[in-house]
This record gives structure tokens, C-alpha cells and sequence, in this order.
């Protein structure tokens, strides 16, 4: 069960060793990228993770924010997720729920950000849970 408010996450967090904010800036400026990571940071963790684009369009080329997905026993597919200024990407901090044929099963998901090209990319990255 995933806690239905945010201080009783926190007090979770702090209670497992957890004690550190983990909110980032990040700026990118060309041939910086992301790898592909999840932001799992201790044994306590909110699914889910906000990406907020602070960069305006045509500030920046590439640096795609990038998702993939490990199926099981199939192969991995990858999504490529557009946001402009001011809009926000939700997206699942290690687990994506799939539903087929036997049932919900679920997919590892990492994200990251393909290399900038040109300019500067900003964006503010919220996760929920707080880090070791
Ligand atoms: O800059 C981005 O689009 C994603 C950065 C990131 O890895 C995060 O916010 O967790
Ligand atoms: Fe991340």
C-alpha cells in the first residue's frame, strides 16, 4: 500500500534511513546526457516521478527524455516523451502495471536523456521519496 499523503511517505522514508530531499535542478548543455537509471534511492519509494520542462522550445536540440521498458521475456521497448515548457511528465519510477492475456503482470522501467546537441536544456526533476 502506497501511503495517501505525502508526510506519512516522508516519516517512512526517515524511519528506513532515508533522511535526504531529493528534488533536482538540472541543466544540460550540448554532449550532456542521462543515462538510463531509476531513481531508487533506499527500500522505500513512490511509483511514480515528475519531470517538469523549464527550457523553451527551440532553446535546445535533442536531449530527448527517453523511457524503457523491460518486458518479460520479451524485448525492450523504448519511448521517447515530448515536453514543452511548462508541461510536466509523469512517469513510473521502476514499475510499469501491464495488463494481458494471464492477468497484470509488471515491466522494469528506467528512464533517461539522449545527448543535447545544441543550447540548454533545464528541467526539474520531483521525486517523491527522499534518499539515504
Ligand atoms: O532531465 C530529464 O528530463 C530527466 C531527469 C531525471 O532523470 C529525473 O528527473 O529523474
Ligand atoms: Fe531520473
Amino acid at each position: 500500500m502506497w501511503p495517501a499523503h505525502h508526510a506519512t511517505l516522508i516519516d517512512r522514508c526517515h524511519a528506513f534511513g532515508q533522511p535526504r530531499p531529493t528534488p533536482l535542478l538540472l541543466r544540460y548543455r550540448a554532449g550532456d546526457y542521462n543515462c538510463l537509471h531509476q531513481d531508487l534511492y533506499g527500500p522505500i519509494h513512490f511509483p511514480l516521478q515528475a519531470v517538469v520542462m523549464l527550457s523553451a522550445e527551440g532553446s535546445y536540440t535533442g536531449g530527448a527524455l527517453t523511457l524503457v521498458e523491460n518486458r518479460p521475456r520479451m524485448q525492450s521497448r523504448v519511448e521517447v516523451v515530448p515536453i514543452c515548457q511548462g508541461q510536466i511528465a509523469l512517469i513510473p519510477v521502476r514499475d510499469k502495471p501491464r495488463i494481458g492475456a494471464t492477468g497484470w503482470s509488471k515491466s522494469a522501467m528506467r528512464h533517461g536523456v539522449s545527448t543535447v546537441l545544441s543550447g540548454e536544456r533545464q528541467t526539474l526533476g520531483i521525486i517523491f521519496h527522499d534518499a539515504s
